[in-house]
């Protein structure tokens, strides 16, 4: 196939670095756009040094870009600000919006946990969301694709199969996740500072945390019914990686057994996940700086009970490398290409 025209928004921040590092490998991809908000006008390079030498375009403002040139676009912007500059964008481009603008379907949701109206509802019902492996067929034909955020990714990947194979009680459900502080972003905020992420771990968004409403949407979409969780993140003392410990009361006659066979069957043909043998512990190690998740399924010393844990990087599958497996799927490309990759380790 020809080549990809690709502008990334929001290319000097994280998302935006780990995309353009990823698509250097991506024999479709040629970067056209890159844009930013303070650092328009400079090189790339300038803000990341370590992408000076492959000769990419100077960072522009979004209102420099010459959409003619642009097939595609990834959009890697704070949440809150993308709905109003995808709403102004032409509609010959494809998208995938890193953000958090277009996952909730439902507009008082959104509006409710996000503190303002959907600044673009019709493309709402357009938009498709982009957990891969789940929503694949929506994918394939869509032009704007609402990539999932991080938690929500490493909690629905193991759950949804579970829940569609009416395996674990609904109304049970722990999610106790873990960050690297990269999820955070770039920009400054004082609760990313040194001081206040190291030698200490610490909850955050107890009990309120937005994206509990993201992961139940998909989850009360398999249940057919809605169903709530109790989420709670915390923040590590590491740039990058994302555990979810995910606690399940099984239903009548169900083992755990029975849940990690479930999603070997469901992901055997998944190139991006893995189930581990026996009672093997995921690391976010062994995913660092690639697409996958891995999972396993250890059953609970409490009678009834099966403990989850699913690990990813949140900025490779929970962020930039979905938004480039969605791409590939949305040009039925092998979704591989670009990310055949295997961890930074150690
Ligand atoms: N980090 C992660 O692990 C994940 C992030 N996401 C989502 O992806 C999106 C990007 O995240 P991340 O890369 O971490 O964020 P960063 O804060 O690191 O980067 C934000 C980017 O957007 C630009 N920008 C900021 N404000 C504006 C504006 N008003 N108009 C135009 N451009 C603007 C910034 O430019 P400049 O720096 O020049 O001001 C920068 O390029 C967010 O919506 C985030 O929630 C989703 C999953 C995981
Ligand atoms: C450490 C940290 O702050 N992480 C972010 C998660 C970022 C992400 O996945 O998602 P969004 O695209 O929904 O922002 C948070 O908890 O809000």
């Amino acid at each position: 196939m020809s080549e990809i025209r690709i502008a990334i928004l929001g290319a000097s921040g994280y998302t935006g670095a780990e995309l353009i590092r990823l698509l250097r490998n991506h024999p479709q991809a040629r970067l056209v756009a890159l844009t930013a908000d303070r650092s328009a006008g400079k090189p790339i390079g300038s803000v990341f040094p370590q992408l000076a030498p492959f000769g990419l375009p100077d960072l522009v403002a979004i209102a420099d870009v010459d959409w003619s040139g642009v097939d595609f676009v990834f959009c890697a912007l704070p949440h809150g600000t993308t709905q109003a500059v995808i709403a102004g964008l032409p509609s010959h481009l494809k998208i995938v919006d890193l953000s958090a603008d277009f996952r909730l379907d439902n507009l008082d949701t959104y509006a409710e946990w996000y503190g303002h109206a959907h600044q673009a509802p019709g493309l709402q019902t357009e938009a498709v969301y982009g957990l891969t492996e789940i929503h694949r067929d929506a994918v394939q034909k869509a032009r704007l694709v609402a990539n999932p955020g991080c938690f929500p990714t490493s909690a629905l990947l193991p759950l949804v199969p579970l829940i569609e194979a009416a395996q674990i009680e609904v109304d049970d459900i722990i999610i106790d996740a873990k960050t690297g502080t990269s999820g955070a972003g770039r920009s400054l905020k004082e609760g990313s500072l040194y001081c206040e992420v190291t030698e200490g771990v610490h909850a955050y968004g107890v009990a309120s945390h937005r994206h509990a409403p993201e992961i139940e949407q998909d989850l009360s979409r398999s249940a057919g019914r809605s169903v709530l969780v109790n989420f709670t993140p915390h923040l590590m003392p590491m740039s990058r990686g994302m555990a979810s410990s995910i606690y399940v009361k099984l239903r009548p006659g169900v083992s755990a057994e029975d849940l990690k066979a479930t999603l070997i069957g469901r992901y055997r043909d998944e190139p991006f996940i893995s189930i581990l043998s026996g009672k093997d512990v995921p690391q976010t190690r062994h995913v660092r700086g690639t697409n996958r998740c891995h999972i396993n399924v250890i059953a609970d010393r409490l009678p009834g009970r099966a403990i989850i844990l699913s690990v990813i990087d949140n900025l490779v599958k929970g962020a930039s490398g979905q938004a480039i497996q969605n791409m590939n799927a949305m040009y039925g490309l092998p979704e591989t290409t670009g990310l055949d990759l295997v961890a930074i380790f150690p």
